[in-house]
């Protein structure tokens, strides 16, 4: 994947990045990135929350990192986590090939242990947008993490990929249900492929 970015697109422009992933992934080998379908979705979401400040995780090989991270004004950050130090690596290279790496901060390690310490170590005080997309049964706990930690406020946005495949049963039983949450259902496709899957966005109301 990594090698059809640098030979098909162009350094510095992360549309063309974006192209060539959704490329090799439809003609040489399936990827689980967000893809072009899901990922229309989620560049709507983006540019509706312009958000300041943007917690993505479950980097995988960058895909979405560089597609949020292309709509974000100038002085916004995205903080990416991949605890994977292989897709890591992977992603640390298709960020600076889309020259997007002062928006983005790769970090490597566990969304468990380091939403916790967000305010200490990046001087984040809340996000305004939140992207799931790492193991599927990781999204309900690093949720209720992240609202220990205080991270969320009035109208933090959370955007979950594959809540229908590979599926989120426990999270969206617990995000439709709350009264913290507004939620509402985007029914897309899993990527490349016809099955159903989609993008659950929940505003948290404080
Ligand atoms: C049955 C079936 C199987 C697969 C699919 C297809 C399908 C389609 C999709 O869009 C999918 O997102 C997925 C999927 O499984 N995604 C998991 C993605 C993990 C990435 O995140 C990393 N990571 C995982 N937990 C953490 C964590 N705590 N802290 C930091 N990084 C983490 C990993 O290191 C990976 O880089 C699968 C559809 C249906
Ligand atoms: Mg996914």
């Amino acid at each position: 994947m990594l090698a059809a970015v640098q030979k098909n697109a162009t350094r510095g422009d992360p549309r063309s990045v974006v192209k060539a992933i959704d490329q090799f992934c439809r003609q040489k080998e399936w990827a689980m990135n967000v893809g072009d379908e899901k990922g229309c979705i989620l560049d709507s979401v983006v540019t509706e929350v312009n958000p300041a400040t943007v917690l993505e995780l479950g980097t995988y090989c960058g895909y979405s990192t560089v597609r949020i991270a292309s709509l974000l004004p100038s002085n916004a950050k995205l903080i990416t986590l991949e605890f994977n130090p292989d897709y890591a690596a992977i992603a640390c290279q298709v960020i600076a090939w889309a020259g997007l790496e002062d928006k983005v901060q790769l970090v490597e390690g566990a969304s468990g242990d380091w939403i916790p310490k967000m305010k200490e170590k990046f001087g984040i005080e809340t996000f305004d947008l939140v992207f799931l997309d790492h193991w599927k049964d990781r999204y309900l706990p690093d949720t209720k993490l992240m609202e220990e930690c205080g991270l969320l406020r009035k109208g933090s946005i959370l955007l979950a990929d594959n809540v229908i495949c590979p599926g989120t049963p426990d999270y969206l039983e617990y995000i439709r249900n709350s009264p913290r949450y507004k939620s509402q259902y985007f029914k897309s496709h899993l990527e490349y492929t016809k099955v159903e899957d989609g993008l659950e966005k929940s505003v948290f109301l404080g």
